[in-house]
């Protein structure tokens, strides 16, 4: 409402208003006349100069600094307005810290000590069951008399005002606030509760006069209000503009104003707050000062006053009734409907439940459920008890793949089953399964290559996510039970796999989504996540922006990058969405080392690589004359398998990348395979260190050094024979090989470099296999060959129990079985004629470059496989083996 005042009568109505306020804060001195004493913290006396470092929350402090800014308040009412300010500082103290701690400290005290303490009890008299309307004509109606107060610029005569002078009584004042008028309550501006606060709230304790404005004819408005003699005398001094802003400063009245109007014209009289789950049992409220809003909470059983925040908090049972009380003008954002939804049991006092109930597995094939770790089964548990929905976020290496097989089994007989999963996992999973569920026939897993592939052939269905957006076509298909590996793939509603991917999920029953690193930066990544899981909760983003990502309209439309009320959404994402293990949390359930083969994307392969191995695999089936022949042969067969594997591998590595994974190690042997990786990773930007055969034993220390406190350093790419041993590298939790190598100990040494003294996690290991290449023969040798160090004890870790890898096997196919004899033969009969010798002729051959390897000095062998090559050694060393 426009005021249509000239400034000369702004500035009046400001000085009387000025005058008003300075007079009752004296009259409220005098009445205190120092007897008042609150018990409990000292409060410190504040300068005039410190109240620019008051929180902004308390809107009347800011008001009181106004007016003391104004050049024409006198001198005198300055000092009124000064102790106001310290007798608010002094009160909002109390009436949080002290108020409320004294509610469990001071109460006792009080009476010992004779202290007065603050009123606890909001008064009945804040209902509505009197109304005494008081008109500026003077005339009374009956029981309510009327005020009128005349247009909103005119003076009210003080002469002409009647009243009625019945008082309501405690009984007709009902039970509470808002509970009898039903509608909605008008709490104090907070300028005047602040100027006063002390004596203020002590009489409000016993008299609180409730009224509200209403129009009255074109140009007036009149306030239906209870008798107050302090309003009528306030009244009577105050010019009308300032009527209801001046009632409100009287502790004694709540006066609602107009519709669509704030007390007196002033933003500062509505009190906003809102309410925050802080845990799952309590929510806080946040909200400026009141001392009507504080009555309030005093009248919640469950409060409790934080005196470092200087926050209420209470039991969500007494929510309802508390979000009855605070009604306008006191705008208090409510939970969110998402978390009354979660909550309801504590809000309807029902038994919540504490303890995940174990679910009944017996569907399940035993050997998975025999193998979960308590942690493990306690998620699956968790997904159970959440029917099938969840956001499954345990740190890395925690077994998120294990866990979901087992829930996804619970649901069995509503499966064809959708894993929807990076590209290069896809094989991976397809193994898992076969492990983990014996159950299974071995047709039952359909692993989809390309956009043509009946997405539904099987019982089991996997495919990548670029590949579910290219067969929209199929999506009409629904699936009742979903996977979704790495799910943070979804955060961004715009992509093409995320649009594919919701309708699935919401449509789907079951919904299991994992990733070890749901959001990267900023809340508003869960978005998606959340609504796959909970469709209901935050049906529009918008809402969910607001309350999580303190949203702010931007010129160019609204901003979500932001974050708010964390606690809350951390809570509800616990209660209903998420299950989160760090591995530090199971850090004892953990072996000291978790190996996995990654079955690398087969089509990273191209027909030409494929179509070289298996000649090569073709020929050495047919056996050779030699030794050497045989030796050389399979050097060439490692040789292709290696240029086979270099796009899968940095397809791989791109991903561990993108999930954010923190530093990790990456070994490979030959040169093209960490050339392609180096390459990759300066393209992306990606601080990396490099140590092979080249690098200068003088380097690698400070590489190293680099390496382990630079927060920079992501990768460290190495060379399997250059680099697996000697250097500690433990900032790493995760070794990838690009690369398999027949000697299991280099392996294991290459594997120490995280796995060291100075390592506080358990160390995760990746093999990157791929098939139709030497890996098929190498994998299954690797694993024998560790199972029997590890049996004789020769080994500290093995790949049994929880290190286990997928079975593996080459197929028991006459050609196979014997280049896998081959294999055998030269790596295993023979260790020192065969590993170590193959091992160390290439480092032998280009030593003189390679003065810091950890093969230096080492007895030379000839390069032999080289030279039957018939190539130059230097050549053909520095071209194939990453030792040079
Ligand atoms: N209970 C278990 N018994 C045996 N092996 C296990 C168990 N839990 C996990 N593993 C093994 O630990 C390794 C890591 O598990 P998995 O790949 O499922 O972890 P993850 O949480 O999915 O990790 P990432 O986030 O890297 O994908 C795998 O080799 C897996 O087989």
């Amino acid at each position: 409402m426009s005021s249509g005042l000239t400034e000369e009568q702004k500035r009046r109505i400001e000085e009387n208003r000025q005058k008003a306020l300075a007079r009752r804060a004296e009259r409220l001195a005098a009445q205190r006349g120092g007897q008042v004493v609150i018990a409990g913290p000292q409060v410190k006396e504040q300068s005039p100069g410190s109240r620019g470092d008051l929180k902004e929350e308390y809107n009347h402090v800011r008001f009181i600094t106004q007016r003391q800014q104004n050049p024409n308040s006198p001198a005198e009412q300055k000092s009124y307005l000064q102790k106001d300010y310290d007798h608010y500082t002094a009160n909002q103290q109390m009436a949080g810290s002290h108020g409320e701690q004294q509610k469990n400290c001071s109460e006792d005290s009080e009476q010992a000590s004779g202290i007065k303490r603050f009123p606890t009890t909001i008064p009945n008299s804040l209902s509505y069951s009197h109304k005494h309307y008081v008109n500026a004509g003077g005339q009374e109606h009956g029981q309510q008399a009327l005020i009128n107060l005349g247009t909103f610029h005119a003076t009210l005569s003080d002469s002409e005002m009647l009243m009625n002078t019945s008082r309501p009584t405690e009984r007709e004042g009902g039970g509470g606030a808002s509970q009898a008028s039903g509608r909605m309550q008008k709490l104090t501006n907070s300028a005047g509760a602040g100027s006063n606060f002390e004596a203020a709230s002590y009489k409000k304790a016993n008299s609180v006069t409730k009224g509200e404005c209403v129009k009255y004819g074109e140009d007036r408005f009149q306030v239906k209000i209870g008798y107050n003699a302090e309003l009528i005398a306030l009244f009577k001094k105050i010019p009308s503009k300032s009527y209801v802003e001046a009632a409100n400063q009287l502790s004694s009245v709540v006066v609602a104003p107009l519709e669509g109007e704030n007390a007196g014209g002033l933003t500062s009289a509505l009190v906003k707050g809102r309410c925050m789950l802080i845990s799952r049992l309590r929510f806080e409220v946040d909200i400026g000062y009141s001392s009507e809003v504080i009555g309030v909470f005093k009248q919640m059983d469950s409060r409790n006053y934080d005196m470092n925040t200087r926050k209420w908090s209470f039991l969500l049972e007494d929510y309802p009734k508390l979000s009855e009380y605070l009604r306008f003008p006191v705008e208090v954002e409510p939970l969110p409907e998402a978390v009354i939804q979660t909550f309801a049991a504590q809000i309807q006092r029902s038994t919540s439940q504490t303890d995940i109930p174990d679910a009944d597995l017996s569907v399940v094939d035993s050997k998975i459920v025999t193998s979960l770790m308590p942690f493990q089964r306690e998620g699956v548990n968790f997904a159970i008890l959440r029917n099938g929905r969840l956001l499954l976020a345990d740190d890395m290496g925690l077994g998120k793949t294990i866990q979901a097989i087992c829930i996804a089994a619970y649901y069995r007989k509503e499966w064809p089953l959708l894993v929807v999963a990076p590209s290069s996992v896809r094989f991976t999973w397809a193994e898992a399964f076969h492990r983990w569920l014996p159950s299974l026939s071995p047709g039952s897993t359909n692993v989809i290559v390309s956009g043509k592939d009946n997405l539904t052939a099987s019982l089991i269905n996997i495919v990548s996510f670029d590949l579910l957006s290219k067969m929209d076509k199929q999506l009409k298909s629904t699936f009742q039970v979903v996977i979704i590996d790495e799910s943070h793939f979804l955060k961004n509603i715009k992509t093409a796999r995320c649009q594919a991917a919701m309708p699935l999920l919401k449509a789907a029953r079951r919904v299991i989504l994992l990733s070890g690193t749901p959001a990267m930066s900023r809340p508003a990544e869960l978005y998606t996540q959340i609504a796959a899981v909970q469709p209901a909760f935050f049906p529009h983003y918008h809402s969910f922006g607001l309350r999580y990502c303190d949203a702010k309209k931007m010129p160019w439309g609204w901003d979500y990058s932001g974050s708010s009320n964390l606690t809350e959404l951390k809570i509800l994402l616990e209660e209903a969405i998420m299950i989160r293990r760090l591995k530090s949390d199971v850090l004892s359930q953990l072996p000291a080392k978790q190996r996995k083969m990654v079955v690398v994307a087969p089509e990273g392969i191209s027909a030409k690589s494929k179509a070289v191995l298996a000649a090569e695999a073709k020929r050495m089936a047919k056996g050779y004359g030699s030794k050497q022949q045989e030796k050389e042969a399979l050097l060439l067969f490692y040789n292709r398998t290696a240029e086979a594997k270099i796009h899968s591998v940095v397809e791989y590595i791109l991903e561990l990348l993108e999930r954010g994974n923190d530093k990790f190690l990456v070994f490979g042997h030959h040169k093209i395979v960490l050339d392609a990786i180096v390459a990759e990773l300066k393209k992306k930007h990606v601080e990396h260190i490099r140590i092979d055969g080249s690098t200068p034993s003088a380097e690698r220390q400070s590489l190293c050094h680099k390496f382990q406190f630079s927060e920079k350093q992501v990768v460290a790419v190495l060379s399997l024979t250059a680099a697996n041993m000697g250097l500690t590298l433990s900032a790493a939790d995760l070794v990838v090989f690009a690369e398999l190598f027949w000697n299991p100990g280099v392996l294991i040494q290459a594997e120490d470099r995280a796995h060291r003294i100075g390592q506080t996690s358990s160390v995760n290991v990746h093999y990157l296999v791929a098939r139709g290449t030497a890996d098929d023969y190498l994998w299954p040798m690797i694993q024998e060959k560790i199972k029997v160090l590890g049996e004789a004890g020769l080994s500290e870790t093995n790949f049994s129990k929880t290190a286990e890898s997928t079975n593996y096997c080459p197929k028991p196919d006459p050609k196979q079985k014997t280049i896998y004899d081959l294999f055998q033969r030269t790596f295993s009969e023979n260790r020192d004629d065969a590993d170590e010798v193959l091992l160390l002729e290439a480092a032998d051959a280009c030593s003189e470059f390679d003065s810091g390897s950890a093969l230096q000095g080492t007895e030379g062998n000839t390069c032999s496989v080289i030279s039957t090559l018939k190539l130059s050694r230097a050549t053909v060393c520095q071209e194939v083996c990453s030792a040079c």
